[in-house]
């Protein structure tokens, strides 16, 4: 479970505070895209939760740990259990496809291993069989810089697989590939979510797919929550509200 209370960050320098109190409630196993126009707070909202943006105010508690306020020694190990995945895969790119997944394991293997590429033969079976389910085990070898958009976000997924989540993250996981991509990635979180119940929230700039994938839909607008409910419920008053014509960054 995720409890987020009152959550508010303000950027310094910023007029006005990118998140402005969100409280918000994530069962294990939902499926939440959040949408919003650039510049709403998707991107801090969802950075906040593993605190790679530090909140300025409010509680965000994971499982009954709270996330906010943790050492940072003991946050890492919180966040080994919170995948993440970007818009720009952030992959090593001249490491192969191999090394990229293993270094999801980073939360417990040691830093001079994976500098070395000293891995445990144990430890490559289990990047080999990530890569597997997201299809790409022939690929094992290459190197990342090397890849396709699509490929370059399956080995993201099997990286984030490495770290046994019980919750993936995605910002923007989607935004930099055409659609069939798009679609064949989201079939595959979905299958995640659906098989290994794991709880996604992800960023989503398009809201058909949101629509399609997500079992519950929030949307933010000016750091604030204007919608939280089912995806049948995103009517155009709704999408009104998500996406107002005098918000900022038009
Ligand atoms: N590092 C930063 N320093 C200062 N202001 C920032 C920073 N990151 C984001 N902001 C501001 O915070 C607000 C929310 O930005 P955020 O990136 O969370 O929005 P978003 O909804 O994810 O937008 P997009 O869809 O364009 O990525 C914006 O006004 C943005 O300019």
């Amino acid at each position: 479970m995720l409890e987020i209370r009152g959550l508010v960050k303000r950027y310094p320098g910023a007029a006005e505070p990118a998140l402005k109190g969100i409280d918000l409630t994530v069962a294990p196993g939902e499926f939440v895209a959040v949408l919003g126009r650039s510049g709403a707070g998707k991107s801090t909202l969802i950075r906040c939760i593993n605190r790679l943006v530090e909140p300025t105010a409010g509680t965000i508690t994971w499982n009954g740990q709270p996330i906010t306020g943790l050492h940072p020694r003991e946050l890492l190990r919180v966040r080994c259990g919170i995948g993440m995945i970007f818009q720009n895969f952030n992959l090593i790119p001249r490491l192969d496809v191999l090394t990229n997944v293993i270094v999801g394991r980073m939360c417990t293997l040691a830093l001079w291993r994976s500098l070395l590429g000293v891995f445990p033969p144990k430890l490559i079976e289990e990047a080999m069989a990530a890569l597997e389910r997201v299809g790409i085990a022939h690929l094992a070898h290459r190197r990342v810089e090397e890849l396709s958009g699509g490929q370059q976000q399956r080995v993201a997924i099997a990286r984030v697989l490495m770290q046994k989540p019980k919750m993936i993250l995605g910002d923007e996981p989607v935004s930099s590939l055409d659609p069939v991509t798009a679609r064949a990635i989201l079939d595959f979180l979905k299958e995640l979510n659906e098989t290994a119940g794991i709880t996604m929230i992800l960023n989503l700039h398009d809201v058909a797919l949101a629509k399609a994938y997500a079992t519950r839909i929030v949307g933010l607008a000016r750091g604030m929550i204007v919608y939280d409910g089912p995806p049948e419920g995103v009517t155009d008053d709704v999408l009104a509200e998500i996406y107002p014509l005098d918000a900022v960054g038009v």
